[in-house]
């Protein structure tokens, strides 16, 4: 197919090759695609791209930002219809739902879309869904991954916060009584009061405690906030399979005090779960096409009894990050609005540590022992008035 002076074919090589055309093709194109009320195939593919990548006036949505980022990156926008031919009916689903909406892929939003059912199976096998199992899906977008969950079994409450979507996969979904749309930023909802409510409607209709699960294609954005904020939660949820960037999968999985990658989030992961990295996604299974792959990791989340023993968690983690706020510093030093240094000092040598060490070469065991003896010595140093060595804690 050949419009307006824009390069594109029904499904072999497919390149866009003049940005440059004057604004009246482009408006000529545009038409073109708002008129076409049951576009083919390839007239699909053009929306899609020239929506996400494309000219300004082709959408009163669109937004200059985003255009430009997709517009620069030849390698994105050379997304080849000939890769993602054989998933066909999944980037023409995905591109006829935005078109529904009139909607575009909005980067600030994290929105690429699975364009690869094969993938969505092989997430929900990683989850283990089985029939009966809550699942909360953070960013259904146009639903691909919660059609897999529903199909396995899973009732799933599905929190989305771009409104478009939300209403777009409620539709999808109405009637089916398998799925509850949420629309709100799943940083900001009550996961915590909401999932409890849920739980329990479950456990009084089916007489089973059953916990629930977590499984998303992440924005990768809130990577962070969505592992600090589940994790801890172990006595509501026992599983949580995320796709994220490939990197971040595998330096959350990995994270040892060699690995050049440890952070406070390795303690937080290490400290509420045991995770594994299940597989590589790569990133041409996703449209618009990222400029990372992905990778798909699966947290089995601890119970409370399981945790490491320490006196405080919200201590021992506040220590953390003081203590990674300088990394090849020494702790002595960087704990000091925490502990004096002599007691750190004394601390680290009675768990057999350098009194030298820095946070980057404790491993999570070594920083629990640390912290115990420290609290101990501090308490002590309290007990017998020496209130000006002991700080906080
Ligand atoms: C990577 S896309 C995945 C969409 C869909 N699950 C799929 O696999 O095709 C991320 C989705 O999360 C939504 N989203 C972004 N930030 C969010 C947030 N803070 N809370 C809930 N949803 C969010 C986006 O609108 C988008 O639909």
């Amino acid at each position: 197919m050949q419009l307006s002076g824009f390069g594109c074919c029904s499904n072999a090589s497919f390149q866009f090759g003049d940005f440059s055309c004057p604004r009246s093709l482009k408006k000529n194109f545009s038409d073109r695609i708002n008129r076409s009320s049951a576009p083919s195939t390839s007239d699909y593919y053009v929306l899609g791209f020239s929506g996400s990548f494309g000219c300004e006036g082709l959408r009163k949505t669109h937004r200059p930002s985003s255009c430009r980022r997709y517009y620069s990156k030849s390698a994105a926008v050379r997304c080849s219809v000939s890769e993602t031919a054989r998933s066909r009916d999944d980037i023409e689903s995905v591109v006829r739902a935005l078109q529904s909406r009139e909607r575009f892929p909005k980067k600030w939003m994290g929105q690429h879309y699975m364009v690869n059912e094969k993938v969505n199976g092989k997430v929900v096998d990683a989850a283990r869904i089985s029939p009966g199992d809550l699942v909360v899906e953070i960013g259904p977008g146009t639903g691909a991954l919660t059609k897999t969950l529903v199909a396995a079994g899973a009732h799933v409450i599905a929190v989305e916060k771009d409104p478009d979507m939300a209403s777009l996969v409620a539709e999808r979904f109405e009637g089916s009584g398998k799925v509850d749309v949420v629309n709100v930023d799943f940083l900001k909802w009550p996961l915590r009061n909401e999932v409890t409510k849920y739980l329990e409607k479950a456990s009084l209709a089916s007489g089973e405690q059953k916990l629930a699960k977590v499984v998303s294609n992440l924005p990768f954005n809130i990577t962070t906030d969505v592992v600090k904020r589940v994790l801890p939660m172990g006595d509501l949820f026992s599983t949580m399979v995320l796709l994220l960037q490939d990197e971040a999968a595998i330096r959350l999985v990995d994270a040892s005090p060699d690995s050049g990658e440890y952070r406070p989030i390795s303690f937080v992961v290490q400290f509420y779960s045991v995770p594994e990295y299940k597989f590589k996604v790569p990133r041409k299974s996703f449209f618009p096409v990222p400029r990372v792959d992905g990778g798909v990791v699966r947290f089995d989340l601890k119970k409370e009894s399981e945790y490491p023993p320490v006196a405080s968690t919200k201590n021992f983690f506040s220590m953390i990050n003081s203590a990674f706020n300088g990394k090849r510093k020494m702790l002595r030093n960087t704990l000091q609005h925490m502990f004096t240094p002599s007691k750190t000092q004394a601390a680290l040598l009675s768990v057999g540590l350098p009194e030298t060490a820095r946070p980057e070469e404790l491993t999570l065991v070594q920083f629990v022992e640390f912290y115990n003896e420290v609290t101990k010595l501090s308490q002590k140093g309290r007990e017998r008035g020496d209130k000006a060595l002991f700080q906080v804690a």
